[in-house]
């Protein structure tokens, strides 16, 4: 236990971000010292139609891109789904899969979540694998256990610290303003550890778990720290430079 594991904070940009206004996005870009980008790994996931653009405009800079969702097919007729080789080729390397607001919105299990994961590692692309409790989960007593259900469900046979990144998201703290205690983030991710040890053995030692929900710049430093959360994933404070780079800071 106790392996050294490279922090990753991700912004999820959700349905936000047009052409016209990246320029928070270079500034971000600006803002990333070299000794930060020595210290952690950082990541955007904009809408999939700025992922070439971001990609075009900024290769080689130290910003991975992702996607937010994919489709676990390659190719077909599927309308309007986007598949993880066409996230490939557009110029991202992970994929955020599971998304509570996907399980809410468009009914996605964690059968759905499991192959799209598996679609990811098809593509190349590591699958950023989301799970979290409802508010009404975690009054009841019950956050631990429907998480442990969604990672037994959701995390693929075959998960490595390379393609796989986890993030615990509590559906109640997300763009909320709310965020659970550290010591509640403490007792979740341990019972994360142990789940993906048992699973994985060694790999599941070194796989990043991350936190999100409401990380903003006063809380990342208390959040951040906090035994086995290896980095955030962060939704409305991605959106601005000052905000995202102020959670990096974390890390400085
Ligand atoms: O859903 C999230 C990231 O995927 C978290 O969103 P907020 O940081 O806006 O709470």
């Amino acid at each position: 236990m106790g392996v050294k594991i490279k922090p990753l904070v991700a912004g999820n940009w959700k349905m936000n971000g047009l052409k016209s206004n990246l320029a928070e996005f270079y500034k971000m870009r600006a803002g990333l010292t070299d000794d930060l980008a020595e210290a952690v790994d950082t990541m955007i996931c904009p809408p999939a139609t700025l992922i070439a653009v971001l990609a075009e405009s900024s290769a080689g800079g130290a910003i991975a891109l992702g996607g937010q969702d994919c489709h676990a097919e390659m190719s077909g007729a599927h309308t309007g789904d986007i598949s993880a080789e066409m996230l490939k080729d557009a110029g991202a390397k992970a994929v955020i899969v599971g998304h509570s607001e996907r399980r809410a919105d468009h009914g996605e299990k964690d059968a759905d979540v499991n192959a799209k994961a598996q679609a990811a590692w098809r593509a190349g692309l590591t699958a950023i694998i989301c799970v979290g409790e409802t508010e009404a989960e975690r009054k009841a007593g019950q956050a631990v256990g429907v998480v442990e259900r969604q990672l037994n469900g959701s995390v693929p046979d075959g998960a490595t610290a390379e393609n796989t990144v986890v993030a615990y998201e509590p559906v109640w703290a997300i763009g909320t303003g709310l965020t659970p205690t550290a010591g509640d983030v403490e007792d979740m991710h341990k019972a994360m550890r142990d789940n993906l040890v048992t699973r994985f053995a060694g790999a599941g030692d070194a796989m990043r778990l991350l936190y999100g929900g409401s990380v903003k710049p006063a809380n990342a430093g208390e959040l951040m720290a906090v035994a086995n959360v290896n980095g955030a994933l962060v939704g409305g404070a991605s959106l601005t430079a000052d905000a995202f780079l102020g959670i990096l800071a974390a890390y400085s």
